[in-house]
């Protein structure tokens, strides 16, 4: 093992591995965990690393294990695939989820044992607006089909991923029988045996390359009427349609994905952060003292800036991702029994927060690729097929963007509410006070109050703070004698940086809640610092929100970054354990620079020889092309 790395694990302050199970929901998930890692994959003969004829494998050996939770199934395929994306991903993130919501029993037991199948909504034009979609399904009654149709070029389906052009199983998204609803269609086709269909590959993309995303033209395709998902929403034979309890809930799936993101976007920046802290441990450079040896990288203050409010970020959104899908799955057991009542907020809290992490985990993984100097930008390293694997993630499952203003209408709907005299409940409850001004700026001592529960009032503030401004934005644009849409449009920079802020404030309340929760003395410790550090680092970044909402003084803005240099230096010494923390075993990695054991070099070399380029002492393209050409000279 590494000497430094070896001396960065000497003399831990806290139980490394009593973190690892608040990580993993309690010491038996993380026993359960590394069973499924070292017996079910690692130890399995039939494993075989990653390759793709591996996949049939795992499919059989996920039923023959009898793995079934979707958290667990996610341990497998990860251990199997490590950071890559496999095709399957969106089988089960997708199709599978779609048929356990919206089949009703009888197709449940029909289709759910039986098919690979992909998600094919997306058109080529239109992604975010679902209610532009074009493709169309008519209802035949004379032969009890409907007849699935691309009636122009931007109707044509676009993006299915994973369309293996055996399998065609798709859950489609066409457009209704009735003008503001949609409708999920299983297609059943197989092909080659149905006419009008054209189907093909999208072509290279930037990444994201295991995943064959493809298109679909449908030319009056007819598929049997059972084949539309009824659960919420059925066409009699008569033709008669029986509509949702809300057309919302055909977007369910959506809704579940977007949840799972959010802890996932914690799951990639850890695997980074372990990466960058490792390696950072490691790598000696320069000087800091004339004279001295060269230090670890992770002793320069710059390098510790970038990393560390990384390292506490990760940590933040692996437990906003407990959180998230907690609530995913207790509010969307209250819709199965057709209570809808937190139905938006849901909406709301998984759209604003799959954008909020993913953008900042996507930006988080370029910080740790380019803090790792030259060898980050090796594959070796592994970060930059994590960073093209992951990228998409703020286009993918709602547009971010788009996400953010879906959150925002949310708020500004809260907002209204409370200048009603409502009293609301749930996430937006800190509303209530801006209407009773209780949110007017404590007179902030000179020193700043560094307590955690007083750093997230600090947060709650400017949320609300933001909140306001963005309705006073739409009620100026109204007052101008604009209509309601375009007073909306004139306020969307002011609605995302709300909605940015809301979901910030509601992050680190998480954070500070599983803090108050871990009873373990050096665990609390080294959690609350780090929540600290994540708190304070933010505002560092947003000090012009928290000056503004009159809660930090110019005076004390120099503390802030006084108070930022202490919480790096309070974090160094425990920085490797805190990624050992998360567990991540080096085959699923896949990293020479992230190394358990931190020899970097020698695995940096071997690595480079195992190139094809390096199989001959010299290329056979010398012999080819340049000896010949150099005969002639
Ligand atoms: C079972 C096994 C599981 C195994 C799991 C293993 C774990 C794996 C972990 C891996 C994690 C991550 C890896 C991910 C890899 C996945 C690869 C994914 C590949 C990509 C796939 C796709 O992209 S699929 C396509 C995705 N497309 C979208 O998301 C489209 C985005 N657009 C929309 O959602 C809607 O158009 C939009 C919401 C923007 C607008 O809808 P619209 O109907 O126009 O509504 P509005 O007019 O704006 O609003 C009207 C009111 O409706 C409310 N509302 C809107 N949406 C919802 C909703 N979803 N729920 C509830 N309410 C909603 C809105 O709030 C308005 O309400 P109001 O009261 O009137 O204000
Ligand atoms: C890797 C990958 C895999 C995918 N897999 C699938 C799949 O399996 N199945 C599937 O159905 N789809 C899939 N998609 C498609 C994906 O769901 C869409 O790309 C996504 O929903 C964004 O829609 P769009 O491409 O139409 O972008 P657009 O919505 O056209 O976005 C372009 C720009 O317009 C802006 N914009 C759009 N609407 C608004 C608005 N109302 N207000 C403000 N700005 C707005 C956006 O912010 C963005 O900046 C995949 C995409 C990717 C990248």
């Amino acid at each position: 093992m590494n000497p430094d790395i070896l001396r960065e694990r000497q003399n831990a302050t806290f139980d490394i591995e009593k973190l690892t199970n608040i990580l993993d929901g309690g010491a038996e998930r993380t026993n359960r965990r590394r069973e499924i890692r070292e017996v079910l994959v690692l130890n399995d003969p039939d494993f075989d690393y990653g390759t793709p004829t591996s996949l049939p494998t795992m499919i059989l050996k996920l039923r023959e294990y009898g793995i079934s939770d979707p958290v667990e199934i996610n341990w497998y395929k990860s251990m199997y695939w490590g950071t890559g994306r496999e095709a399957l991903g969106l089988h089960y993130v997708m199709f599978l989820p779609t048929l356990y919501t919206q089949c009703d029993s009888e197709q449940f037991n029909k289709w759910v044992p039986l098919i690979i199948g992909t998600y094919a909504q997306t058109e080529m034009g239109h992604g975010t607006h679902l209610r532009g979609l074009e493709t169309t399904a008519t209802f035949d009654p004379a032969t009890q089909e409907f007849v699935m149709h691309s009636p122009t070029v931007t109707s044509i389906k676009w993006w299915p991923g994973g369309r293996n052009p055996l399998f065609l199983p798709l859950i489609f998204l066409s457009i209704p029988l009735s003008a503001s609803l949609f409708d999920l269609f299983l297609s059943g086709f197989a092909l080659p045996t149905c006419s009008g269909i054209v189907i093909g590959d999208i072509g290279p993309k930037f990444g994201f390359d295991a995943v064959d995303n493809g298109y679909l033209k449908l030319e009056h395709v007819r598929i049997p009427r059972e084949n539309m998902l009824m659960k919420y929403a059925q066409v009699k034979p008569d033709g008669s349609y029986v509509k949702p309890l809300s057309s919302k809930l055909t977007y369910g799936t959506m809704v579940f994905i977007r949840s799972l993101i959010v802890g996932n976007a914690g799951i990639v920046l850890s695997q980074c952060c372990t990466i960058a802290i490792r390696y950072s441990a490691v790598r000696h450079q320069s000087e800091i003292r004339a004279g001295e040896a060269e230090p670890q990288i992770l002793d320069y203050q710059t390098q510790q800036h970038k990393l560390f409010p990384l390292l506490a970020t990760a940590y933040a959104f692996l437990f906003a991702g407990q959180y998230m899908i907690d609530t995913y799955n207790r509010i969307s057991g209250d819709i199965n029994q057709g209570d809808l009542s937190e139905m938006p907020e849901l909406h709301a809290l998984s759209a604003g927060l799959k954008a909020f992490t993913t953008w900042t985990a996507n930006t988080g993984i370029e910080v740790c690729r380019m803090s790792c100097g030259g060898h980050g930008y090796s594959r070796s390293s592994a970060l930059p097929d994590i960073y093209v694997e992951f990228t998409p993630s703020c286009t993918y499952e709602g547009e971010n963007t788009v996400m953010m203003l879906q959150t925002a209408r949310f708020l500004m709907k809260s907002y209204r509410q409370v200048q009603a005299g409502q009293q609301l409940s749930g996430a937006v409850s800190y509303l209530n006070k801006v209407h009773h001004r209780v949110m007017a700026p404590q007179a902030v001592s000179s020193q700043l109050d560094l307590n955690l529960n007083t750093l997230v009032d600090l947060y709650e503030i400017r949320a609300a703070m933001l909140v306001e401004l963005a309705a006073q934005s739409i009620q100026q644009e109204s007052a101008r004698g604009k209509c309601q849409e375009d007073s909306w449009n004139n306020s969307t920079i002011d609605l995302v940086r709300a909605s940015d802020a809301h979901c910030h404030y509601m992050v680190l309340k998480m954070f500070r809640d599983k803090v108050d929760q871990i009873e373990d003395p050096g665990v609390h410790s080294v959690m609350s610092t780090l929540a600290h550090l994540y708190a304070i680092h933010g505002m560092g970044n947003f000090t012009g929100d928290f000056l503004q909402a009159g809660v930090l003084t110019g005076a004390q803005v120099p503390s802030v970054s006084k108070c930022l240099k202490g919480l790096l230096a309070e974090v160094r010494p425990s920085a490797v354990l805190l990624v050992d923390a998360f567990d991540h075993h080096d085959k699923m990695l896949n990293s020479v620079l992230g190394r358990h054991d931190g020899n970097v070099y020698e695995a940096m070399f071997e690595w480079a020889r195992s190139s094809p380029l390096n199989r001959t002492e010299v290329h056979e393209s010398f012999h080819k092309h340049l000896k010949p050409l150099q005969a002639k000279l």
